[in-house]
C-alpha cells in the first residue's frame, strides 16, 4: 500500500435511527501510523462511528475505504481479518476465562486455522499455535500483564480487565486499533499507565489508532489530530491546539459540561508533528 495513501478514508457517512441522525455526512481520513482522536459531547455519534467501522451498524449513506478496500462490503466477522480490532467500553462477557486464553481467542479470529483444528493440534496448526502463544505472551509482556496471565478475567480489578481487553485487541495484530474510551472509570495512575501503553503501541508497534475518549487531558496530550463531532456532524478537525481554540468546539462543550473543556494548550504536553 502507498504510504501516502490514507489507511482509512470515510466519506459523507450518514447513520440514522428512526428519526435520530446519529451521523450526518461525516468525512475524514486517517494516515498510517497516526493517533487520531474523535471527541464530542454525549450523543455526538462517536460510538455510532465505531459501530460502522466494525460493521455493526449499516450506514444510510457514505463510503468507507480501509487499506484500499471497500469496508462496507465486508461482513462483520471479516473485519478482524481485514485488520481492524476494537476495544470495548464494557467488558466482562468471559469472567472465567484466563487472560492468556482471552488473548488466544482474540488472535484466532484472524488466524488461518480454525479454533477447533488449533484446539486439536492437527498437523501444521501445532506450529501456528506455538507462534500464536509466543505472540500473545509478547503482548502480555508489553502491557505488563504477564503476572496475571493465568488469572480468570473476572477476578481482576477493573483497570487490569480493561488492559486485558486492550491486549486482546493487540493480539489480533491489527493495522487499525479502535480504542473505545480506554480510560473510562480509571484512576489517575491507571490512566497514566494506559497513556504510556497507547504511545508504545504507536511508537514501538507502529499501529494506527483511533481514540474515542472523554478524558480531554489524555486526548489533547496524545493525539496527532482530533476530529470533533456534535449532534452527528463534524464541527472541527485539526491538531489538538487548533481544536482547543476553536470557538465551535468551546461552545459545544460549554453547552454540556464546562469541566470537560479542554485545558489551555500551553498546559499540555507537546504532541508529535506528522
Ligand atoms: N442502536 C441505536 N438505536 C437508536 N438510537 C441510537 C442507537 N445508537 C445510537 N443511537 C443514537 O444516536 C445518537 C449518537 O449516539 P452515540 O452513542 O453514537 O453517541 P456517543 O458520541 O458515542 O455518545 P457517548 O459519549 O454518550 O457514548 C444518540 O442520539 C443515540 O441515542
Amino acid at each position: 500500500m502507498d504510504p501516502r495513501e490514507p489507511l482509512l478514508r470515510v466519506e459523507q457517512l450518514s447513520v440514522r435511527f428512526a428519526g435520530v441522525r446519529a451521523l450526518s455526512e461525516v468525512s475524514f481520513v486517517v494516515w498510517p501510523g497516526e493517533l487520531f482522536a474523535v471527541i464530542g459531547p454525549n450523543g455526538a455519534g462517536k460510538t455510532s462511528l465505531f459501530n460502522v467501522l466494525s460493521r455493526v451498524y449499516q450506514p444510510e449513506a457514505g463510503r468507507v475505504t480501509f487499506a484500499g478496500q471497500d469496508l462496507l462490503r465486508l461482513k462483520p466477522h471479516q473485519v478482524a481479518r481485514a485488520g481492524i480490532a476494537r476495544t470495548f467500553q464494557n467488558m466482562g462477557q468471559f469472567p472465567t476465562m484466563t487472560v492468556l486464553d482471552y488473548l488466544l481467542l482474540g488472535r484466532h479470529t484472524r488466524m488461518h486455522s480454525g479454533i477447533l483444528r488449533a484446539g486439536l493440534f492437527i498437523g501444521p496448526t501445532r506450529r501456528e499455535e506455538w507462534e500464536n502463544r509466543a505472540y500473545c505472551l509478547h503482548i502480555l509482556d508489553l502491557l505488563n500483564l504477564k503476572e496475571v496471565r493465568d488469572r480468570p478475567l473476572g477476578s481482576l480489578p477493573y483497570g487490569l480487565q480493561k488492559r486485558a481487553d486492550l491486549a486482546r485487541a493487540l493480539a489480533m495484530e491489527p493495522r487499525l486499533l479502535l480504542l473505545d474510551e480506554p480510560v473510562a472509570g480509571m484512576s489517575l495512575e491507571e490512566t497514566e499507565e494506559i497513556a504510556a501503553i497507547i504511545l508504545e503501541i504507536k511508537e514501538q508497534l507502529g499501529i494506527t489508532q483511533i481514540l474515542v475518549e472523554h478524558d480531554m487531558a489524555l486526548v489533547m496530550g496524545l493525539a496527532d489530530r482530533v476530529l470533533v463531532l456534535d449532534f452527528g456532524r463534524v464541527i472541527a478537525e485539526g491538531r489538538p491546539a487548533e481544536v482547543q481554540a476553536n470557538p465551535a468546539v468551546i461552545k459545544a462543550y460549554l453547552g454540556e459540561e464546562s469541566e470537560q473543556l479542554p485545558a489551555p494548550a500551553d498546559d499540555l504536553p507537546a504532541v508529535s508533528e506528522n
